[in-house]
């Protein structure tokens, strides 16, 4: 699939701007805080219906207007959708081929994209908290079943903590029962999904990684879930009572971790900034390459400020993964001597909210 054309209503510093993009290479270059990211922002919000920087999307309202609008026209193989993206100060709408969709759910899959930034390069030494969004990001865009799961586990976990959090002044365990066999339902989902989908990106990326460092390291993706199927009724009942103390539910998938390992070692603890780096991009191309085999077409690579951050074999290898690929790159200038060794399909220069 590749974007057509984007067009941007009073979305961050853009008034109105209106671009066709090429099916290749695509590259935004400008000098800091022009509106580079915001373009990659904008199209990443249509594919996941989230901002990768902010969750608060009305700040994506540029100031002082009422609303912000982006509409994408996203060619597939035998077809194109117009996705209409809508942000107001009370929430977010979306339209597919003008009909509104009345669960955001319905949006993915419609234009799928894989983003990689220099925050990205932290996911190994950043909290939990975004390795499970890594997961969740990926795995939504191309399994639907699993949003719907993980949507309704997050709504009974927050019901659950309410009734905790009542629990002192009015002890029901009827009701906490009645919230607990909800709760371990959608987590049992969750957790499964989560399982099946580290199992293939490992072995995707545990060939990739192998291929990046001449074979001399062998990569280890491994799921560390908080509870395992098979005993989370015995567990969640185990913790009531602490649950009940704390007021919140320590069991569950909102506590699960990954764990990356090279040659049997914990890259966290004992790996070097560039074994990082390389486990980080080994993870990206897998999710390109899974989300290409799952959906049966390849997704929209978003590289924002990402090539100065690695070295020259890396950004070949990246290169070599872009081939029928739309890519859009965001970059200082810096990088040209990169690009220059690709056809780049169109260039754009990002001053002050314009593209030209
Ligand atoms: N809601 C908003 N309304 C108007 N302008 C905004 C809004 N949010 C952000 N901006 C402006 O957008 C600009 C930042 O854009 P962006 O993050 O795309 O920069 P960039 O070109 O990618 O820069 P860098 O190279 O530093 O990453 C800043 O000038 C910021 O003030």
């Amino acid at each position: 699939m590749y974007i057509q054309e984007l067009a941007l209503n009073n979305f961050r510093n853009y008034g109105e701007v209106n671009i066709q993009l090429d099916k290749g290479i695509n590259i935004f270059k400008g000098d800091n805080a022009q509106g580079k990211t915001n373009v990659l922002e904008a199209i990443y919000l249509c594919a996941t219906a989230r901002s990768h920087r902010t969750s608060q999307e009305k700040e994506v309202i540029k100031w002082n207007e009422e609303a912000a609008h982006i509409t994408l026209d996203v060619q597939k193989r035998t077809f194109n959708d117009k996705i209409d993206f809508h942000i107001t100060q009370k929430g977010k709408a979306v339209a597919i081929n003008k009909l509104p969709v009345a669960k955001l759910g319905e949006l993915f899959g419609t234009l799928t994209v894989v983003m990689f930034s220099p925050e990205d390069l932290q996911l190994i030494k950043k909290s939990p908290k975004e390795r499970r969004r890594f997961i969740d990001i990926e795995l939504c865009q191309f399994n639907k079943l699993y949003y719907y799961a993980l949507k309704q586990y997050y709504k009974v976990l927050k019901q659950r903590n309410n009734a905790l959090k009542q629990y002192q002044q009015n002890p029901n365990p009827d009701m906490l029962d009645i919230w607990d066999m909800q709760y371990i339902e959608y987590a049992k989902e969750v957790i499964q999904r989560r399982s099946e989908f580290i199992q293939e990106i490992n072995e995707v990326a545990k060939k990739i990684h192998a291929n990046i460092s001449g074979g001399k390291e062998d990569l280890e993706v491994v799921y560390e879930p908080n509870v395992l199927e098979a005993n989370i009724e015995e567990k969640v009942a185990r913790y009531r009572q602490k649950d009940i103390m704390t007021q919140s539910s320590s069991v569950g998938p909102h506590r699960d971790d990954l764990k990356f390992l090279i040659n049997g070692m914990d890259v966290k603890v004992y790996g070097s900034q560039g074994q990082q780096r390389t486990v980080v991009l080994s993870m990206k191309l897998a999710e390109l390459r899974l989300m290409q085999e799952n959906l049966g077409e390849a997704p929209i690579l978003l590289l924002d400020d990402v090539l100065s951050e690695l070295d020259d074999s890396r950004q070949k290898y990246l290169f070599s993964y872009t081939e029928n690929i739309q890519t859009l790159i965001t970059c200082t200038g810096v990088e040209q001597s990169v690009w220059n060794s690709q056809k780049v399909g169109k260039l754009y220069n990002v001053v002050k909210g314009n593209i030209y």
